[in-house]
């Protein structure tokens, strides 16, 4: 399991001549599931690319299990919000990127790492489909099986759901919830959707300043079912209040 540990990081686009990000610290605990709450704009994408590396801090340190990140290889798996599956490949195909990219497996392990990771996600039987042959639900389940793939302990997973309808939505919501229980990992969710930032996880960060110098903390009371009936409790009912109160205050229009 993996803890993250932001320290006084800052960063800006060489485009735009102010912080998208401003002297932010936080730490996420190994094996805790987070999200990220904020408007459009506000930032929280350019946090993951911090994270994975894709963009260096201009200042300030990012750190996992105390090691600064430039230490570390293959450290995060990350899940962009469309699945980005590649339309070429077949599923079983795609889920063996990261195993090529890691390297040095034989053939006969990656063949039975990846009937391991789609029978955890319940697609045995698509290794040969093409992606386009699967439901919206289907593609994520695959790209999640992708992520887990990259063997990491930390999993950011960006707005995996927003593009799919309600209904199959919390079917995802539920399903990710048994696989966080399940592996262990330490999770990351960046979401637009407020409830299911509150069904989903133990703590909440809002962003609720621009450029982005703290977040909001919201703690999920202990003890929380992580059901359906549990948001309609007045407990949460008033942490979701608060939480649009406090997140309206930052709205770009
Ligand atoms: N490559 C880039 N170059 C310049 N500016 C960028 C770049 N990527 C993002 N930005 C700007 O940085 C700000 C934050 O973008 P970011 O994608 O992190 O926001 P977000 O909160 O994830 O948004 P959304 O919820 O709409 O996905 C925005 O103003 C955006 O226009």
């Amino acid at each position: 399991m993996s803890s993250l540990t932001f320290q006084n990081v800052s960063y800006q686009y060489d485009a735009e001549p102010i912080d998208i990000i401003d002297n932010l610290s936080f730490t996420i605990e190994a094996g805790s599931f987070h999200s990220i709450v904020g408007a459009s704009g506000c930032g929280k994408s350019t946090i993951f690319h911090l994270i994975n590396g894709l963009l260096r801090p201009k200042s300030g340190s990012i750190r996992i299990d105390g090691a600064p990140i430039g230490d570390k290889k293959h450290y995060c798996g990350y899940m962009p919000q469309k699945d980005l599956l590649f339309p070429w490949r077949t599923v079983g195909e795609n889920l063996g990127l990261p195993l090529e990219i890691i390297g040095g497996y034989t053939k006969a392990e990656c063949k039975e790492l990846i009937a391991d990771a789609l029978h955890n996600v319940g697609l045995d039987h698509c290794h040969n489909k093409m992606p386009h042959e699967l439901s919206g639900g289907m593609r994520q389940r695959a790209a999640f099986a992708r992520t887990m793939l990259t063997g990491s302990d930390l999993l950011l997973l960006d707005e995996p759901f927003s593009a799919l309808d309600f209904l199959t939505g919390i079917t995802m919501q539920e399903w990710l919830l048994e696989q966080w229980e399940q592996h262990k990992k330490t999770i990351i969710f960046i979401t637009h959707n407020v409830d299911e930032a509150l069904f989903l996880s133990q703590r909440i960060f809002a962003v609720t300043s621009t450029p982005i110098n703290q977040l909001t903390t919201i703690d999920i009371p202990n003890g929380y079912h992580h059901s359906r009936e549990s948001l309609a409790s007045p407990e949460i009912s008033a942490l979701r209040n608060d939480l649009i109160q406090s997140l309206r205050t930052n709205v770009i229009l």
